[in-house]
């Protein structure tokens, strides 16, 4: 809704739609009737138009895209109203003004906003673009370099830079309200001709048209497949080139043809998934609704390697104090030099700079060798090498040394939860955060609770991610957890496809075009393949302990490439060694090209085990990659090992590069239909019946036996018995 009030002179229109005051069919509605009445009054003077609990308005109602009669179709004509009054109209933003919400704020005459508002067109990032007449006033307002930049990134800038822009006309530090009322009667009596966007020309660039190419070759390069930055340039091209009115009418064809994309679907489905993923829940009944966490004052981190640097960066920049601490002293001065040159960095990106961070001061970033510096902490995130014995020994030293209740958290990959907290005397206060490389940029943070993990562990870290600006999804206890579990099969069809004859650029090729930010023989290299290769030494699956006599392409009965473990033995560590799956212009290059060595290194495994070589096309490639992957989501599904495909979809977008506008994993099987998926997986485990990762699981054979249920049913199916946990 939106509540009208008229105090002297200033009607106010209140927009009033909690939480974030999403532009409902009901609250443009009731804008266009405060508006009227505005009008109709003549001892209304002028109009402010604000948000209730101090937020102007978060945009259209996401909802109602999925159901246009909800939304209507009615913005644009309102915000055209509001320019068309002929009584002053000032916006004041405060909180939010996103999408739709700035859009009208647009239309106004005037825009004054509080000093901590932050305002955007942020609906390319939900596959749409400002459908109501703000890709044209936009530019018009503050030039079409700027606007093309906010328009087709969605970016959220603060106050001072709208300032700046000149997206608004003044910044309060006090009440925005009473500042907007005062504005309002200033103004009462001016002309408004040059007040109204839509009569303006837009402000003219040097070299339009050589501007425009480059911009749009920018974002063409950063789309991967993703259609509406290109047609959010489309519609602001249309304003540098036709009159307002033809220029509305040109976004409104490109907003049709996004509405009805599936991308937008998409995004939207992503957008709320990743909301909906807070609402976290355990089999054993916890949940955020009835579990408090504890606060974190200070927490340390163990190990500087890869992560634990990635980790401390995280944690200052989230304004924690901690100590960091390391094995011995040569490794803590590599672990604090490595850190402070990433903080260094991060500084130079934020406005204040190492001020605001303050990591030169000992009593919020100390580095230690000594243990017992661990007594007061609240949480310690350990990060050590991925080896059970040695984790079981820090923990055990944990569970002695730190206060009675600490959190006693792993970052470890893979391993059991269950096994690492028996080493302690609290197994209640320990979890798996699994952060993601690296570890200060990727927004992933996997929170895995174990058989004794308590409610209030599980919300410890769930906040802590909120702190680390972080999305936290709980899941439970498994090898490989969700994410890396659904990543074993993944990579394993990537491997058989070499075995059976195509190429690591041609297997990264697919799924990079599918959308994939890095295709998995390019990640390999990038992680370094001797982490999989100490791993699989350790699961006795290569190596000394490999019994004599095993079959090189054979494991427990089932289908093994040994390709990577070879490659590993023959030095090729990927990256940091100059080669791997690609060759590198130095170790520790990170230009990949493909390597001569390789492809004849392949062509004679081939004929070394007798493997007749076929082309393979890109429909195979993606289909045996993408629907194992799917296929272990089904069945952790099943065991209840995550309670939603949302969680699974939240997992694979944050944390592993899959294309936000395809949905995640399970979303995209969704698209494709359960009955597609299972028949082109069954016609692979008929071709290769020794590869279990190809089986279908029960589960989607149920899901598509039972018609394909849309994805928010699909829980519904799962008897409680199928759980295990
Ligand atoms: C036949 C022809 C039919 C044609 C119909 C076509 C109509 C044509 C008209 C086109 C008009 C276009 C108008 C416009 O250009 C389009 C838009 O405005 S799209 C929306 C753009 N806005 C956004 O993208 C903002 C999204 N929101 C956020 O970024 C954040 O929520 C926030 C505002 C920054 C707040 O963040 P937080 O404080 O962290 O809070 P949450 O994110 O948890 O949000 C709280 C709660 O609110 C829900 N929510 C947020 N925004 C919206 C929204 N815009 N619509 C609906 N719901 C919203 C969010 O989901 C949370 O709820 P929960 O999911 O937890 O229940
Ligand atoms: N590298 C990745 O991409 C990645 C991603 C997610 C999770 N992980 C997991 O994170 C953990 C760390 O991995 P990494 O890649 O950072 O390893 P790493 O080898 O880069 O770093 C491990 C660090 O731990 C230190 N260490 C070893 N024993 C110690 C002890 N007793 N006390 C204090 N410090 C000690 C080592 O000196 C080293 O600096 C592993 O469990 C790994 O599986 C790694």
């Amino acid at each position: 809704m939106a509540q009208y009030a008229r105090g002297s002179a200033v009607a106010v229109i209140r927009l009033r739609n909690p939480p974030v005051n999403a532009l409902s069919r009901a609250v443009l509605q009731a804008l266009e009737d405060g508006l009227k009445k505005a009008d109709a009054d003549p001892s209304v003077k002028a109009v402010m138009i604000c948000g209730e609990n101090g937020k102007f308005s978060a945009g259209a109602d996401i909802r109602g895209f999925s159901a246009p009669k909800r939304l209507g179709g009615a913005l644009g004509p309102v915000v055209s109203l509001i320019e068309s009054s002929e009584k002053p109209v000032v916006a004041a933003i405060e909180g939010v003004a996103l999408g739709g919400g700035l859009e009208v704020a647009l239309g106004c005459h005037y825009r004054i906003a509080h000093v901590k508002a932050r305002m955007g067109l942020p609906e390319v990032t939900l596959g749409l673009l400002p459908g109501a007449e703000g890709t044209q006033r936009l530019p018009r307002l503050i030039g079409v370099p700027a606007a093309l930049d906010m328009i087709t990134t969605g970016k959220h800038i603060p106050a001072t830079e709208a300032l700046k822009l000149g997206l608004v006309d003044e910044i309060v530090e006090e009440n925005t309200i009473e500042a907007a009322i005062r504005l309002a009667n200033k103004v009462i009596g001016q002309p408004l001709g040059p007040r109204r966007l839509s009569l303006k020309p837009v402000p003219k660039v040097p070299n339009m048209e050589a501007f425009l190419d480059e911009a749009l070759a920018k974002v063409k390069r950063q789309a991967r497949g993703c259609l509406a930055p290109e047609l959010c340039f489309q519609a602001v091209r249309a304003a540098t080139q036709s009159p307002f009115a033809d220029g509305v009418r040109r976004e409104r064809e490109l907003f049709q043809v996004l509405l009805s994309s599936g991308q937008a679907q998409a995004l939207q489905y992503a957008f709320f998934a990743e909301r909906a993923v807070r609402r976290w829940a355990t089999p054993g009944g916890a949940s955020w609704s009835s579990a408090a966490p504890q606060p974190v004052r200070r927490a340390a981190v163990i190990g500087l390697g890869t992560m634990g640097r990635g980790i401390v960066t995280s944690l200052v920049k989230a304004n924690i104090p901690l100590v960091a601490l390391e094995q011995d002293l040569e490794n803590l001065n590599k672990g604090r030099k490595a850190v402070m040159f990433l903080l260094e960095r991060e500084a130079m990106k934020m406005e204040g700079g190492a001020q605001v961070l303050d990591f030169h001061n000992p009593a919020r970033l100390q580095f230690t060798v000594d243990f017992d510096l661990l007594r007061d902490v609240d949480l310690v995130i350990e990060a050590v090498f991925e080896n059970m014995a040695l984790k079981k020994e820090i923990f055990h030293k944990l569970s002695k040394i730190c206060k009675p209740g600490a959190l006693l958290c792993t970052n470890t990959s893979a391993l059991n939860i269950d096994e690492i907290a028996s080493a302690t005397n609290r197994p209640q206060q320990v979890i798996g955060t699994h952060f993601f490389s690296p570890a200060h940029v990727m927004r992933l943070l996997e929170i895995i609770y174990g058989r004794h993990t308590s409610p209030t562990a599980i919300a410890t870290a769930m906040q802590l991610a909120t702190a680390l600006k972080k999305v936290g999804v709980v899941v439970g206890n498994c090898f490989g957890f969700v994410g890396n579990r659904m990543m074993f099969p993944y990579v394993q069809q990537a491997v058989f496809l070499l075995e059976e004859g195509s190429r690591p650029d041609a297997v990264d090729q697919a799924l990079e075009d599918f959308g994939f930010k890095i295709g998995p023989f390019r990640m390999s290299d990038l992680a370094g393949l001797d982490v999989g290769w100490r791993s699989r030494k350790d699961q006795g699956l290569t190596g000394p302990s490999l019994p004599a006599g095993t079959p090189a392409r054979q494991r427990r009965g089932q289908r093994y490439s040994p390709l990577p473990d070879l490659l590993c033995e023959h030095g090729r560590f990927g990256q940091k060694t100059g080669k791997g799956w690609y060759l590198y212009e130095k170790a520790g290059g990170r230009t990949a090209t493909p390597d001569p060595w390789l492809l004849n290194f392949l062509s004679q495994y081939r004929d070394t085990h007798g493997i007749q070589t076929r082309f393979i096309d890109q429909e195979e490639i993606l289909e045996r990659c993408l629907f194992s992957l799917i296929n272990e989501g089904f069945a952790i599904l099943a065991e209840g090992i995550a309670s939603g495909p949302e969680h699974l979809d939240v997992i694979y977008i944050n944390g592993y590069g899959w294309p936000k506008h395809r949905g995640g994993p399970m979303f995209y099987a969704s698209t494709v239909g359960l009955p597609r998926v299972l028949a082109k997986l069954q016609k692979y485990s008929e071709a290769h019946p020794d590869v279990p990762g190809l089986q279908p699981s029960a589960f989607l054979k149920k899901l598509a036996a039972v018609g394909n249920p849309p994805l928010k049913e699909w829980m519904s199916y799962l008897s409680q018995q199928s759980s295990k946990l």
